[in-house]
């Protein structure tokens, strides 16, 4: 069994530092007028400004020290090579190779996998230039309009977040197609689609890696039945209105799903990394696929940087250090994401799955359990709306909070001159006005009012320490860089922590008791159930 962790003479030098570093106000540290300067980086597109975080350049030394006793540099280029990292699964985690240009080669097990990848993306853009062609049409004959994507998890939140954050991107030939999502296992999400869908013109995306989800098999199922009480048995139903997308063509096959209408990935794509794959298939069909591309290499991009940069200058590295900081020596167990940006309403939730579903362990690699904490919990929305919201508790609630601020510096400059584009730049200045004020607020408090606040209840306590990542405009080449970025910060975390962050088996169990849950709502028994499982069963057979 090797150290754990709080063992390392870094950690313990890190224990001391932040005993220290306590007595000094992060207000304090920020009169420093270097700040910035020195705890700000541009790269890839980016501006990571720290500045507002309660560290001083002492920190980022000793952080630096931990990655190496970790011997983080190993264990990147583990995972570039295909190295099983993901133990507990025995499987690679190579959703990196999905971005790698077609000339490159990478070999996995005497296979060379680039060139099937660009197969995949060949033949998902065949089904996308069809469907924009206004080719494919339903069995009563007419073109389709409407795409309804049914997945959960790493099936739906990567594909939503995108598709909405790029909807400015789409090209002229994807205007007549609607791209709508369904994932709850209730059904009422896919209930309120189908009430204003036409099945003569509507396909459905079945996205599901394992093939075995029942949330989405049910929605399929719905799906199916809809098309066939409007649209009758038709012979080609299932060919025409039916897309599959897995790691498993033999659970397509089983389900119907014609073979020309299956998109497969590789078991080495996590669920919550698979936004790169033919899960992709409605951000491609959104924005066409030289847009979807266009995510791919920015995401590339960050692959290279994250790979090559030194650990000052590389941004994932940074950020990951900073969260170990706050999370494991100023006590800080959650994280906000506010983006001060509409279009990104959907990335906390989006990186709620990729940082909770990797890190959220408590056991390292070596099965020994952990003394010490790991992954935050992680929340958010889009920062001025949240403003109104909860931002109260971030001010004056009795917890510290860090916080992620994400905004863009330019917006609006490519639509037509007229007065409404004007109002929207004046509306983007003053969303990135509010951004800057809110963190300022946070850092310094009651310092950064005007005048005195006497009553306790208007005090601003301050000390909440942030983040700020700023890019010149949201491209799908910057969005594909962002999502990397947060990916390869989750990975050095997990690298820190000495836990897998590719598995998931916190989320089997669950599902499992479900299934002998369902058999004894049916069936009116609840006896073999500790009591409050059998009281929540006695008032549903009791109605
Ligand atoms: O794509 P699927 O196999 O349907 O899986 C969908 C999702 O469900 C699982 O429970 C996992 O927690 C997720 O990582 C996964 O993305």
């Amino acid at each position: 069994m090797s150290k754990l962790l709080t063992e390392r003479t870094s950690w313990q030098a890190l224990q001391q530092h932040a005993s220290q570093l306590k007595r000094v106000s992060l207000r304090e540290l920020n009169q420093d007028p270097r700040r910035f300067q020195d705890f700000s980086r541009q790269a890839n597109g980016f501006l990571l400004d720290l500045s507002k975080q309660h560290l001083t350049q002492d920190t980022l030394q000793l952080l630096y020290q931990l990655a190496q006793e970790c011997q983080l540099d190993a264990k990147i280029a583990a995972k570039f090579s295909g190295a099983r990292v993901n133990a507990t699964e025995e499987r690679p985690a190579l959703h990196s190779a999905l971005r790698l240009p077609a000339h490159a080669r990478l070999q996995l097990d005497g296979q060379e996998i680039v060139t099937p990848i660009h197969a995949s993306l060949d033949k998902m853009a065949a089904l996308v230039a069809k469907l924009h062609a206004r080719q494919w049409r339903g069995v009563s004959g007419y073109p389709i309009t409407d795409i309804v994507n049914l997945g959960v998890g790493g099936s739906e939140l990567g594909p939503l977040m995108a598709t909405h954050a790029l909807h400015e991107w789409r090209p002229q030939a994807a205007q007549h197609l609607n791209i709508h999502f369904a994932s709850t296992m209730d059904g009422s999400q896919l209930a309120t689609a189908l009430s204003k869908l036409n099945p003569k013109t509507t396909l459905f995306i079945i996205s599901s890696k394992s093939f075995t989800t029942l949330d989405t098999l049910s929605n399929a199922n719905t799906a199916l039945h809809w098309l066939e009480g409007s649209l009758g048995a038709h012979p080609s139903l299932k060919r025409q209105h039916f897309i599959g997308v897995s790691a498993h063509p033999e659970r397509m096959q089983a389900w119907g799903i014609a073979k020309e209408h299956q998109l497969t990935l590789w078991d080495w794509v996590g669920g919550r990394y698979s936004l790169w794959s033919c899960i992709g298939l409605p951000i491609a069909l959104s924005l066409g696929m030289a847009h979807f591309k266009a995510l791919l290499a920015g995401a590339h991009q960050l692959d290279l940087a994250f790979q090559q940069a030194p650990w000052q200058d590389n941004l994932a590295v940074l950020m990951a250090l900073v969260g170990i900081w706050n999370i494991n020596f100023l006590g800080i167990h959650t994280l906000a994401i506010l983006p001060y940006d509409g279009r990104l309403a959907h990335f906390p939730d989006y990186l709620a799955q990729l940082e909770m579903e990797s890190n959220g362990k408590s056991v390292n690699t070596q099965g020994q359990t952990l003394d010490y904490a790991t992954c935050p919990i992680l929340w958010g929305g889009v920062g001025p709306n949240a403003q109104h919201a909860f931002y109260q508790l971030l001010h004056q609630g009795t917890q510290r909070v860090a916080c992620d601020f994400i905004a863009t510096a330019q917006r609006y400059q490519n639509i037509p001159e007229t007065q409404a584009r004007l109002h929207l730049q004046n509306q983007h200045q003053m969303t990135l006005a509010n951004c800057f004020a809110q963190s300022r607020l946070l850092m310094l408090g009651d310092a950064a009012a005007p005048e005195p606040r006497p009553e306790a209840y208007r005090r601003y306590r301050g000390e909440q320490p942030s983040t700020t990542l700023m890019f010149e405009s949201l491209t799908p080449f910057q969005l594909g860089a962002l999502i990397a970025l947060y990916e390869h910060k989750v990975f050095v975390q997990a690298c820190i922590w000495g836990i897998n962050p590719f598995d998931q088996w916190g989320v089997e169990l669950g599902k499992h008791i479900a299934h002998s849950t369902q058999a004894a709502l049916i069936a009116k028994e609840a006896e073999t159930f500790d009591p409050s499982t059998q009281g929540l069963l006695a008032y549903c057979h009791a109605l």
